[in-house]
């Protein structure tokens, strides 16, 4: 498996090998003594999500605030994306900054997306199957968020603003200073 610390601490891009043969591939999606040992710590994952959606889709920004923060093991088994985490770590060098990068069913590219981050995708492909997984449980009154098209956050979806498909929670999520002034 190759991996690449992003310039954000402890988000990691992975890339795990893929054996081809004649008959298609094999590749590892998930193996915990592997990812620990990149990591420097096992997350104990305790939930596995999948959604799909159509060209356009924006799904974020979102984390779960407090003792119910979730780390996300992401990646996507049909079309391809692009994958945002926004670090808002309290105390990080990299508070406020983001990584964006595309993860495709093809380049079954993964993203480790650590606590104390927002995470979102953009569906650049006419549709997208994501699956994820999270190392503490769903807990809707816990969840938070910031607007994808925040300004000061400034994130290239890649997606014409005319064609975004956004949630009605989405649609009217808080700004970016309003996240910022509830987790200092
Ligand atoms: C996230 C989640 C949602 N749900 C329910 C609540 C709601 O009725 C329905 C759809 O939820 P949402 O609109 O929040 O789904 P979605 O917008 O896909 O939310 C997800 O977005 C990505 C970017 C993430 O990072 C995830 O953590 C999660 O927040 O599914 C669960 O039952 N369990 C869960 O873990």
């Amino acid at each position: 498996m190759k991996y690449t610390e992003t310039k954000l601490s402890g988000c990691f891009i992975l890339e795990p090998a893929v054996f081809e043969d004649e008959r298609g591939y094999f590749f590892e999606s998930y193996n915990e003594n592997k990812l620990a040992e990149i990591l420097g710590h096992n997350p104990h994952f305790v939930q596995d999500n999948q959604s799909k959606s159509q060209f356009g889709v924006v799904r974020g920004l979102h984390m779960q605030a407090g003792d119910h923060a979730q780390a996300k093991l992401v990646r996507v088994l049909e079309g391809s994306v692009l994958d945002v985490a926004v670090d808002v770590r309290p105390n990080s060098p990299t508070y406020g900054q983001h990584v964006a990068v595309e993860l495709s069913a093809e380049n079954k590219k993964q993203l480790f997306v650590p606590r104390g981050f927002l995470h979102g995708f953009s569906v650049l492909s006419e549709q997208a199957v994501f699956s994820y997984k999270c190392d503490n449980n769903y807990n809707k009154e816990a969840e938070d968020g910031v607007h994808p098209l925040d300004p000061q956050l400034a994130i290239d979806w890649r997606i014409p603003v005319h064609r975004m498909i956004l949630s009605q929670k989405d649609k009217e999520a808080q700004n970016f200073t309003a996240l910022y002034n509830k987790l200092k």
